[in-house]
């Protein structure tokens, strides 16, 4: 199914992914591919808008889980997505792509704090908006940001470009025969608890009838594929959606 249909775009980049290879950090090769990529799917049309996550970095969970106190651990992890952002925007400006970074937590000699209006404004001008530092808010994760953001946005679509090739009935890393699915409601991930993004960002996607497509970009060229109808990916959409669509 082609995904041309989806002008604007919010693509939730895994900070996991960013590692590239490595086992930490932000891996600089991996980072410029993906940023190749975005510029192709800007290239053939869409307006993209991005939220880093930081997982490569720092979550929070797993600070709280050695003895962080879990919001301080949940602003550290913002804040490993606001470098993840920085070394997004990086690779896109080297290649000729307008950007702007926009952090939840204001950083006045960093970034621009985030602004809704002036973000679309930014939209309008062709630039590539990158939201950084999640909701601002601990106890919340960069999915729900992208849920959040998709929204203020008003984006087509949500795209959450992660380390697995769509959403299966049981998390595949885990499960050898999990199998995945081509298409799902918002409805069955809630009522199934399939974990590859949290609940309170399916709901949002839900409320604002914001479609997501779930997708591998650790694969070469993915984010061009999936939008073109190839490669392999899951929408998740409301019931009355996918029969318009024709699935
Ligand atoms: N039913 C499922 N289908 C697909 N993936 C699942 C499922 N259940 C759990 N997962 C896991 O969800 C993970 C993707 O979501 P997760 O939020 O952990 O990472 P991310 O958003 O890609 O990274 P980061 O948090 O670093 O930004 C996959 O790596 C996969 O192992
Ligand atoms: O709104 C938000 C977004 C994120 N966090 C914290 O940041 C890390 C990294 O984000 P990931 O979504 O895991 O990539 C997350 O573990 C939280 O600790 C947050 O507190 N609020």
């Amino acid at each position: 199914m082609s995904h041309r249909r989806f002008k604007r775009i919010l693509l939730k980049l895994s900070g996991e992914v960013l590692m590239g290879p490595g086992q930490f950090g932000i891996d600089p090769a991996t980072v410029d591919r993906v940023a190749g990529e975005i510029a192709e799917a800007k290239q053939a049309g869409h307006e993209l808008c991005v939220v880093v996550g930081g997982g490569n970095i720092f979550r929070g969970l797993a600070g709280a889980a050695k003895g962080f106190d879990r919001a301080s651990a949940d602003y550290m992890g913002m804040l490993a997505t606001v470098m993840n952002a920085l070394a997004v925007q990086n690779a896109l400006e080297k290649i000729g792509v307008d950007t702007r970074v926009q952090s939840a937590i204001p950083m006045a000699s960093v970034c621009e704090p985030y602004i809704r209006r002036r973000a679309e404004r930014h939209m309008e001008k062709g630039r590539v908006v990158i939201f950084a530092a999640g909701t601002g808010n601990p106890f919340f994760t960069t999915d729900t940001a992208a849920a959040l953001r998709a929204a203020e946005m008003n984006c087509d679509a949500l795209f959450k470009g992660t380390s697995v090739d769509g959403v299966y009935d049981a998390d595949p890393k885990k499960v050898a025969n999990a199998k995945r699915y081509e298409t799902l409601t918002f409805g069955r991930v809630l009522a199934d608890e399939l974990q590859v993004m949290d609940a309170a960002a399916v709901a949002l996607c839900r409320e604002n009838r914001i479609p997501i497509v779930v997708f591998n970009i650790r694969d070469h060229g993915a984010l061009a594929s999936v939008l073109s109808g190839g490669g392999t990916s899951t929408i998740i959409q409301n019931q009355q959606e996918l029969a318009d669509a024709g699935v």
